[in-house]
């Protein structure tokens, strides 16, 4: 297969475990449907920033990688995530991608997904800040500070499933109820079948690295959310693994005989609590209560659903970031998809993806960059001067395209 990668010259590889060096090269992911507009904005607010940070000491050399429908349109039509793409983003341990599209019901499955499977992203960061002024529907959306640890690479995510009256779901129906003993499919001849695998293993690596987040940026509580009432060896057992690690590794000790516990943080001397929350309740819980949530650790479809609603409560997907990461490699997603109806309209808010960038420019150490995005953000929609999703719930707001947004964020750098 013909190579479409062009490794750009003047840049460096970035090689974990070294010092970051100032030239790194970055493979990027467009990204399906709005992809195409907030690609490129991000790319030139994230190049503004460094810039200035560092008055052109140091530079990102962005390398296009492709996936998804651009890649089909490149490498030919079942081309969905080639090889060299893969390939690269573990060459270069660091990268970028816009959203992608997975269709509903049949087709390919998400390439979203098989990256961070590939990768071994088992790690889904996704930080819910409030930023002054973003309209909210609550009255104190400020109060709505958490970070969610979602569990990247388990759960009905793996994609082990059967479709209703398929020969693969007749033969496990069949096992099921001849050698499980299972007599409680209430329709037999005609459900589909999904596997959910939540493992030992996976939930020990999240919640240690959740828990090392806490102890690191000085946070006060981990909240457990899960479903273990029902699915209790699934959502149960990870519930129960996350508790055993704060113990063993952690040294919390239980509370009024627990689960809940506590234990100081080594650096600061606070104390952090682990507790637990039904995904349920927790979901009313952090609209009424927001305050008493801190960092989140959850499992995959759990993670999914609270980074929406989480991210309403703060303003809206248009500014929810994200990070997938692994022991090795990084890499940075907004939390929304691909907004079909928006694409190439210049019209969505590219907050999600700068912000994305601004979480990695944080990962490589270029504070001063990062915190130039922040302070950018804050004073272009301080300005009001937003995009659409925005500017409709703002009084006195001068409604900006996406790519006019980046340009007010770099005049206010
Ligand atoms: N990581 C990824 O790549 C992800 C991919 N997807 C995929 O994306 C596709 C579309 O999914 P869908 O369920 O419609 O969800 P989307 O997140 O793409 O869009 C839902 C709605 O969210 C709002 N929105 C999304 N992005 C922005 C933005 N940048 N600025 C402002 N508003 C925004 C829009 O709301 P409004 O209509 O109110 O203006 C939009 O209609 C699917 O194929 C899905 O699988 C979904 C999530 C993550
Ligand atoms: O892969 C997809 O299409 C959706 C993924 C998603 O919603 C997410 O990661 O938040
Ligand atoms: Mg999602």
């Amino acid at each position: 297969m013909a190579s479409h990668i062009k490794v750009p010259p003047g840049g460096q590889k970035i090689v974990p475990g070294q010092a970051i060096p100032d030239n790194p090269i970055i493979p990027f992911i467009e990204g399906d449907g709005i992809g195409i507009d907030i690609t490129p904005v991000m790319i030139k607010v994230i190049d503004a920033a460094v810039d200035k940070a560092y008055g052109g000491k140091k530079k990102i050399h962005w390398m296009e990688v492709y996936a998804g429908e651009k890649s089909t349109r490149l490498y030919g039509p079942d081309e969905w995530f080639p090889k060299e793409t893969f390939d690269a983003l573990k060459e270069y341990s660091v990268s970028i991608k816009g959203p992608m599209t997975t269709p509903v019901g049949g087709g390919i499955r998400s390439l979203n997904v098989a990256l961070r499977q590939e990768l071994d992203l088992y790690q889904c960061v996704r930080p819910v800040q409030y930023f002054k002024g973003v309209p909210s529907p609550l009255k104190h959306p400020e109060l709505t500070n958490m970070v969610i640890f979602r569990e990247n690479t388990e759960d009905i995510y793996a994609g082990i499933e059967w479709a209703a009256e398929s020969e693969g779901a007749k033969k496990v129906i069949a096992f099921l109820q001849q050698e499980m003993g299972v007599n409680k499919i209430r329709f037999p001849l005609t459900s589909g079948i999904g596997i959910k695998p939540i493992s030992i293993e996976g939930t020990t690596r999240l919640v240690r690295a959740a828990l090392k987040y806490v102890i690191a940026n000085d946070r006060k509580s981990l909240t457990i959310v899960h479903k273990g009432n029902i699915m209790k060896f699934t959502e149960g057992l990870f519930r129960d693994i996350a508790y055993k690690v704060a113990q063993e590794e952690f040294g919390a000790q239980l509370i009024d005989g627990g689960p809940w516990c506590h234990f100081t943080n080594p650096n600061t001397g606070r104390e952090v609590t682990v507790k637990d929350s039904i995904a349920d309740a927790f979901l009313q819980q952090i609209l009424l209560r927001p305050a008493e949530y801190d960092t989140i650790v959850t499992t995959n479809l759990n993670g999914d659903y609270i980074s929406d609603a989480l991210a309403a409560q703060v303003g809206g997907i248009g500014i929810a970031p994200g990070a997938n990461i692994s022991d090795n490699y990084a890499c940075f997603e907004a939390t929304h998809g691909t907004a079909p109806k928006y694409a190439g309209l210049d019209k969505v808010n590219p907050g999600s993806l700068i912000l994305s960038a601004e979480m990695m420019l944080r990962h490589l150490g270029w504070i001063e960059a990062a915190n130039l995005v922040i302070k950018a953000m804050e004073a272009a929609i301080g300005d009001k001067q937003v995009t659409y999703d925005f500017a409709r719930l703002m009084d006195g707001a001068e409604e900006l395209s996406c790519s006019a947004f980046g340009d007010a964020m770099i005049a206010r750098m």
